[in-house]
């Protein structure tokens, strides 16, 4: 079984606490809001405006909870499989905090490197010490142990017999993706590597950083254990973390040496700095300040430059057209779920036929932008095709001055299967496989390069 390795904890802790008790605390209570409240996990470990509970955390203590929680939405269909197999009846309805204790004592049991011990003696504490779950205190003990003592067992009949998703996600998926369905939910599945956007040189960066070079030229490294800005070329600024996939999208471009790009919905800037890098004279628009004051933090780092301009896409009338536009849309984030596993946990088929429209609005104007003869991309990293094929569909066959020019799969080499039919760029998590599981994958990311005619 692959285990997450953790930190050891330092001796001193607060007087009226057992080590690690505050640590399990705030991981089932966050995990109850991610869960029951459909709040989006990256906002509440937040380290400046997230969860006050976690915040005051100790760092080791930060690690931990934030790996509970991605081990526990990652997997959180198999640790309820696994766990009502240890149980003689379901738990009483609506014993919605014992279920949320249970999950996160669960994960360290099944997926991270804590001692099974450590993991059941703290939740029977943790039950005795919260009226709603006093009286099942030796429940959680015995099915807890139960479940150490057969995890080896257990797990794998678990995983072959449990799709690992909530049902809304996996009809959306199996909609769009039919049989490789469990394939891109095994890829969910897995702590995904760390890709980095290279500013030159991206096979002496891999050789540097113990890395491979992949066909978008992305250099990727297995997950990091330490802290990314310790890494060689991180102070200097010479590349930016970036997913593969997300790399594709300003690289649709081709030679723009010199051109006027308007990249629209620009933060963090990851697109923003590779179309700086190709020379173009870009013009970054967001809507959030803090996300714009990043973008401008990493440009700096990079020594990269663009013109930043804080407004609402929407309502952005520059007075010059622009030779292109990047429209990297808002988006349900259903590609990304490898990092984000709350993702089909928060959100719903509401929030992308929502997230739909409003880029079909964010996609019409950004035609208004772009000169006759110039070109737009719009991208996003949802997995669904109501927020890329159908928006598209819809803005093609309605708008008299756009026209699709399909990307060549031959200049994709090694990626040729990401390109549609229809000649789109269609990515999805079980693409790039390799060998080792820990280098493999990609985001799920739909991009379509639309022209304006002369
Ligand atoms: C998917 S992120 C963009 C990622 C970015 N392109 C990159 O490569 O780093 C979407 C961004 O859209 C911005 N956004 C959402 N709605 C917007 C709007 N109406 N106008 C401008 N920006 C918007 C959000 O603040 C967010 O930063």
């Amino acid at each position: 079984m692959n285990k997450t390795r953790l930190g050891s904890r330092p001796k001193s802790h607060s007087p009226d606490s057992k080590p690690g008790l505050a640590a399990r605390k705030a991981a089932t209570r966050l995990l109850s809001t991610v869960v029951d409240k459909k709040t989006s996990l990256d906002g509440l470990l937040d380290p400046a405006g997230g969860n006050p509970a976690f915040r005051a955390l100790e760092p080791v203590d930060r690690s931990l909870v934030r790996a509970i929680l991605l081990s526990a939405l990652r997997h959180r269909c198999h640790i309820e499989a696994a766990l009502s197999q240890m149980l003689d009846r379901p738990l009483p309805a609506g014993a919605r905090a014992l279920s949320h204790l249970l999950h996160v004592a669960a994960a360290q049991i099944l997926y991270l490197d804590v001692p099974d011990r450590a993991a059941v003696d703290l939740a029977v504490e943790q039950a005795q010490s919260d009226p709603r779950n006093r009286r099942f205190a030796a429940l959680v003990n015995a099915v807890l142990r139960r479940l150490a003592r057969e995890k080896e067992k257990l797990l794998p009949r678990i995983v072959s017999s449990t799709r690992n998703a909530p049902a809304w996600f996996i009809e959306r998926l199996s909609a769009a993706y039919g049989d490789r369905v469990e394939a891109i939910l095994a890829a969910h599945a897995t702590e995904p590597p760390l890709d980095l956007t290279t500013k030159q040189d991206p096979e002496i960066w891999a050789d540097r950083l113990g890395g491979i070079v992949l066909p978008t030229g992305s250099v990727r490294l297995p997950a990091l254990k330490g802290p990314l800005t310790e890494l060689p070329g991180f102070a200097e600024g010479q590349w930016w973390v970036q997913d593969a996939a997300a790399s594709i999208p300003a690289r649709l471009f081709g030679r723009i040496d010199g051109q006027r790009v308007a990249d629209l919905c620009a933060a963090p800037g990851g697109k923003t700095a590779q179309l700086a890098l190709a020379g173009a004279k870009v013009t970054a628009v967001d809507l959030s300040h803090n996300r714009l004051g990043r973008l401008r933090e990493n440009l700096e780092r990079l020594g990269l430059e663009a013109q930043c301009v804080q407004t609402n896409v929407l309502d952005w009338q520059p007075e010059e057209p622009f030779d292109a536009v990047l429209l990297d849309a808002p988006c349900s984030s259903t590609g990304t779920v490898r990092r984000h596993p709350d993702i089909p946990w928060t959100k719903s088929l509401e929030d992308i036929e929502k997230l739909a429209a409003l880029q079909e609005r964010l996609l019409r104007h950004a035609l208004t932008l772009v000169r006759s003869g110039g070109v737009v991309v719009f991208s996003n990293c949802s997995l669904d095709p109501l927020e890329g094929e159908a928006v598209v569909q819809r803005v093609l066959t309605s708008h008299p001055q756009a026209v699709r020019l399909p990307v060549k799969a031959q200049q994709w080499s090694g990626l040729e299967g990401m390109v549609t039919a229809a000649g789109d760029i269609r990515t999805t998590p079980d693409m790039l496989p390799d060998d080792n599981p820990q280098l493999s994958g990609m985001d799920g990311f739909f991009a379509c390069v639309i022209a304006r005619p002369e």
